[in-house]
């Protein structure tokens, strides 16, 4: 799937301070509607669990990811930068049931070869993946974030995921790759992008 800017709901989440007492208590209303014992042994410390769980994989929330590409280096570097194999864990928000794979992101730095930190593109994917996410929406925010707050002249950005959503249930297919991809700017000159589909290919 190619991304195009706009064509997916921005999602931009209204950050408000995690109601970890709200999770709790609708943990357990869900233990007590699937018909379980919220208070027997095994289940009574679950509600907590995951309300330090969600606190944790929704941490995104809280945050605008691209403030961590504030961190930038005058290197005079303009070829173009790849990271590759940048796992991910997120969570699809039809379901709430995770989704989880592999991020490949590449830029080609602004005319002045402004970079950032290797660490931050990880961090850029990390903080759009800890929220309720599609694999589209995440694909293009990684994407834009670059191009609005780096002023990369090119990006390319493309996610492999399995939703199991797709695996334990539903259609139930296990091992189905999802493979999105978003391409901005030079990059979708085809020689740009061929060389950057190459750095991939390792
Ligand atoms: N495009 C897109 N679809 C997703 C993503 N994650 C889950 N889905 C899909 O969301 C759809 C929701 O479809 P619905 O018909 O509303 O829900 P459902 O009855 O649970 O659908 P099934 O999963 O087919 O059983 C399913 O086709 C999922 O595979 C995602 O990241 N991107
Ligand atoms: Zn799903």
């Amino acid at each position: 799937m190619s991304g195009t800017p706009g064509t997916v709901d921005a999602g931009a989440p209204q950050p408000g301070r995690y109601d970890a007492e709200g999770v709790r208590r609708a943990v357990r209303d869900l233990l007590t509607a699937i018909g379980e014992d919220p208070d027997r042994q095994g289940l009574s410390g679950t509600p907590d669990r995951v309300a330090r769980s969600y606190a944790e994989m929704f941490a995104g929330m809280a945050e605008d990811p691209a403030d961590h590409l504030e961190a930038v280096f005058d290197l005079g570097h303009e070829e173009m930068i790849l990271a590759r194999d940048i796992p991910l864990y997120s969570m699809c928000e039809h379901h709430l049931l995770p989704f989880h794979g592999v991020a490949h992101v590449g830029y080609l730095p602004d005319a002045t070869g402004r970079v950032t930190g290797l660490s931050k593109l990880a961090r850029l994917v990390e903080g759009y993946a800890r929220r309720p996410q599609v694999q589209e929406r995440l694909t293009t925010q990684v994407a834009d974030a670059l191009v609005d707050r780096l002023g990369a002249r090119g990006v390319i950005v493309i996610i492999e995921a399995e939703h199991l959503c797709m695996s334990m249930r539903g259609v139930r297919k296990p091992g189905a790759a999802t493979v999105t991809s978003a391409v901005r700017g030079q990059l979708r000159n085809a020689a740009t992008r061929a060389e950057a589909m190459s750095l991939l290919k390792g």
